[in-house]
């Protein structure tokens, strides 16, 4: 709290649990809570990371601003001697889409996790450092989801042991990639690699795209930013950029090596590793993403519902207060459903992240075996998590009424910084129809005997799940988490299996697979679904310390997952996986849980443990105070700069004049 009145007092008193330990549960360690703690205040003290204005400055300023923060930061990180995990946090709550993340988690990632050792110990200490700065160059202006598509070739030339980087078509300019336009001395650079007049598909090279010494663009590289994109100040501060190569040359050793190899007289070696390692860099990121969602959606949560505890409407009797309309059942059952998918969003990222480092390990001692599993839950866990969040982030906007429009919401930048993300790093529906793939594969596969393993193990017991019915017979038993796993497990089997029965009546597969892919995104949706729902119950497993915080946590996961099969009934009614009668009691059970979180609304939102400048909401301030704020905001704007505005004379005052004439 920063000092004053705290007008949301009374609602923290009504908190039935420890909030201390659930920020801990939220952090998901001491460690980590303590490290977020630290470093958001740290952040959030120091004026040199004021965001106040963003969302007015021109671009160029605001670009500006943004390398002076990024700047900042990095003499911050070093002065503090900031270890790589507190750095991260610190880049984190600066809040500020820049340059920096794509170096950080994209070039140094690919280069890591496609390098050979060798480049890795001549690239990774520069990067390090940030004696060279990176971006990851794969899309391009006519493909993007589809990289077996790219254009740009990367052809081997045995005579001077180099590639020859070179942009063939206008489609093939790199377009997108984030620090590119401004920024970046080198990119991984995705490319068509050709040796001896022979195409290998699609590998990464480190080219460096401008002079260290004046940053200008080295010989035969055309490179620029791409233009505003969305909304007032948000991804703008990103240079999101466009390349164009005419012949460059690298050495031979600036492919990426790890998958495939080019000899010095230009023969090609695969590896033992698969080929789908070239896209590693997008399994971390899809990862960290899935992680990021809860983030985003968890401020949407805290602004919408602080302020729909200070906002009132109607309601009033003998002059009292009127109602606060967090009290309003509809407000309840569009809000609390998003605070609970906020958590769940979090505890299946951190599995998520679990399962991603137990894959690297595994792929270090060249065990691949877990690998179409981590492409599964990364894409179907990505798509799935922004789609509920960008979705989420706008309704908490219209959750505070009219004062959600306005800039100083903070939800309008926070929307338009987020909803690329259903876009970037896979478009959501490719992505689902990737998980789609993998799941028809799973479902023709039962027979022959091979048992289907992690997230697609529940397949393994299809019989079952087929003749399943759900013995739900009051609205208590919905809190049985069993019968919910199963009511989920049978829903997704049952779809997946509809899909693989229409599918198996097409003489070609690709033309039956077009022809169904809507339903079978529908079917990858119940998939991912019962996913988050099983890692919260999973999480409802651990021992959880601090009063009421396990039981807090059980009737969220209890409004995520009832809420789901209140909005999904359709599939779960025509799957015949609940009849209508228990479909109307989960309702009934759900209504009885929003009862019960709504006196620990505010503490649960208490517990993201976000400061006032990471939220950067008037509505969603921690004490409350929203009225004075947002009035005194009001007149900060440059456009009360002058009570007269510019523009009076030439415009205004000419067509009062006209009126004033024409009615005399
Ligand atoms: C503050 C934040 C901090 C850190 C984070 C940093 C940054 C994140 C923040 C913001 C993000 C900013 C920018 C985003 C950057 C980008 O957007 S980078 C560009 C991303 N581009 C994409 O994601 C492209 C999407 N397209 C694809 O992935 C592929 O083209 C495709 C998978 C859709 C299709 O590829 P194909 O080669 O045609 O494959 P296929 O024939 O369908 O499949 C062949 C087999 O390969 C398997 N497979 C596919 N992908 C993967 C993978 N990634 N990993 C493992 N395996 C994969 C597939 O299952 C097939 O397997 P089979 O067994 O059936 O052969
Ligand atoms: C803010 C932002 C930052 C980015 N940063 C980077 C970066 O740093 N580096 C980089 O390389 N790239 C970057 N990108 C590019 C991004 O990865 C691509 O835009 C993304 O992968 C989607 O590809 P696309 O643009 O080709 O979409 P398209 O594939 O053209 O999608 C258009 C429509 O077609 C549909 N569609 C496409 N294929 C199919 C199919 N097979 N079946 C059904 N429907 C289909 C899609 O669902 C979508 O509705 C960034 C993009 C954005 C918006």
């Amino acid at each position: 709290m920063e000092g004053g009145v705290d007008y949301l007092a009374d609602e923290r008193k009504k908190a039935e649990f420890d909030v201390q330990q659930m920020k801990i549960v939220w952090a998901g360690s001491h460690h980590t809570f303590e490290i977020s703690d630290r470093i958001s205040k740290l952040v959030a003290n120091d004026p040199a990371f004021s965001k106040d204005e963003r969302t007015m400055l021109p671009r160029k300023e605001l670009f500006k601003n943004t390398l002076r923060k990024a700047s900042y930061a990095w003499k911050r990180i070093n002065d503090l001697h900031l270890s790589e995990e507190e750095a991260s946090q610190l880049r984190f709550y600066v809040d500020e889409p820049a340059f920096t993340d794509l170096h950080w988690g994209m070039f140094i990632p690919a280069i890591k996790g496609q390098g050979t050792d060798e480049q890795q110990k001549k690239w990774l200490p520069l990067a390090y450092k940030m004696q060279i700065i990176g971006c990851y160059a794969q899309t391009e202006l006519g493909h993007g989801s589809n990289v077996q598509g790219l254009e740009t070739t990367a052809t081997f030339d045995p005579q001077t042991d180099e590639f020859v980087i070179h942009s063939p078509t206008l489609t093939s300019s790199k377009w997108w990639p984030g620090g590119l336009g401004k920024v970046s001395t080198h990119g991984v650079v995705y490319a068509r690699l050709i040796t001896d007049g022979q195409e290998h598909g699609i590998h990464g090279f480190i080219v460096q795209l401008r002079r260290l010494e004046d940053h200008r663009p080295l010989p035969g590289i055309i490179i620029g930013d791409i233009g505003m994109k969305f909304g007032n100040g948000a991804y703008n501060t990103m240079d999101n950029g466009v390349l164009r190569f005419d012949h460059v040359r690298i050495p031979r050793d600036q492919m990426l090596m790890r998958v495939s190899q080019v000899t010095r007289d230009g023969k090609v070696v695969q590896s033992d590793v698969p080929r789908q390692l070239v896209y590693g860099t997008m399994v971390y990121v899809r990862q960290t993403i899935v992680q990021d969602a809860s983030c985003a959606l968890s401020r949407a949560v805290c602004i919408a519902t602080r302020y729909s505890a200070v906002r009132r409407q109607f309601g009033s009797h003998n002059g009292g207060p009127e109602t606060q309309v967090i009290d309003y059942k509809t407000q309840q059952s569009r809000l609390f459903p998003l605070l609970a998918s906020a958590y769940a969003f979090r505890f299946v990222g951190e599995w998520l992240k679990w399962l991603y480092t137990d894959v690297t390990q595994r792929l270090q001692a060249n065990d691949f075996s877990t690998l179409p599993e981590a492409h599964a839950c990364t894409a179907g866990l990505k798509s799935l998590t922004t789609s509920v969040t960008a979705d989420g982030i706008e309704e908490c906007r219209k959750l505070c009424g009219g004062h959600g429009y306005l800039c100083t919401s903070g939800l309008p930048e926070l929307f338009a910084v987020y909803v690329p993300a259903c876009t970037y790093e896979g478009d959501n529906i490719v992505l689902m129809l990737q998980v789609a793939r993998i799941l028809m594969k799973t479902v023709s596969q039962l027979g022959s005997g091979k048992l289907p393993v992690g997230t697609m193990a529940y397949m393994g017991r299809i019989e079952h799940l087929l003749q399943y019915r759900c013995n739900v017979q009051k609205a208590e038993d919905w809190l049985n988490p069993a019968i919910v796993l199963e009511a989920f497990e049978a829903r997704a089997a049952r779809m997946s299996v509809s899909c693989a029965k229409k599918l198996s009546k097409f003489a070609n597969p690709e033309e039956g697979f077009a022809e169904l892919s809507a339903d079978l995104v529908e079917a990858v949706v119940a998939h991912c679904q019962l996913i988050v729902v099983s890692k919260f119950i999973e999480k409802l497993q651990q021992d959880i310390p601090g009063k009421g915080v396990k039981q807090q946590l059980k009737v969220l996961c209890g409004v995520y997952y009832l809420f789901l099969l209140h909005k999904h009934q359709g599939d779960f009614l025509a799957t015949s996986c609940v009849t209508p009668k228990q479909a109307s009691l989960a309702n009934d059970q759900l209504r009885v849980l929003y009862s019960q979180v709504r006196p620990n609304a505010i503490a649960l939102v208490d517990a993201f443990n976000y400061t006032d400048h990471f939220l950067g909401s008037i509505l969603g301030r921690y004490d409350g105070n929203v009225y004075p704020k947002l009035y005194e905001a009001a007149w900060k704007d440059p456009l009360n700069d002058s009570v007269v505005p510019d523009g009076y004379h030439q415009y205004i005052r000419p067509l009062l004049k006209q009126q004033r004439s024409a009615k005399l």
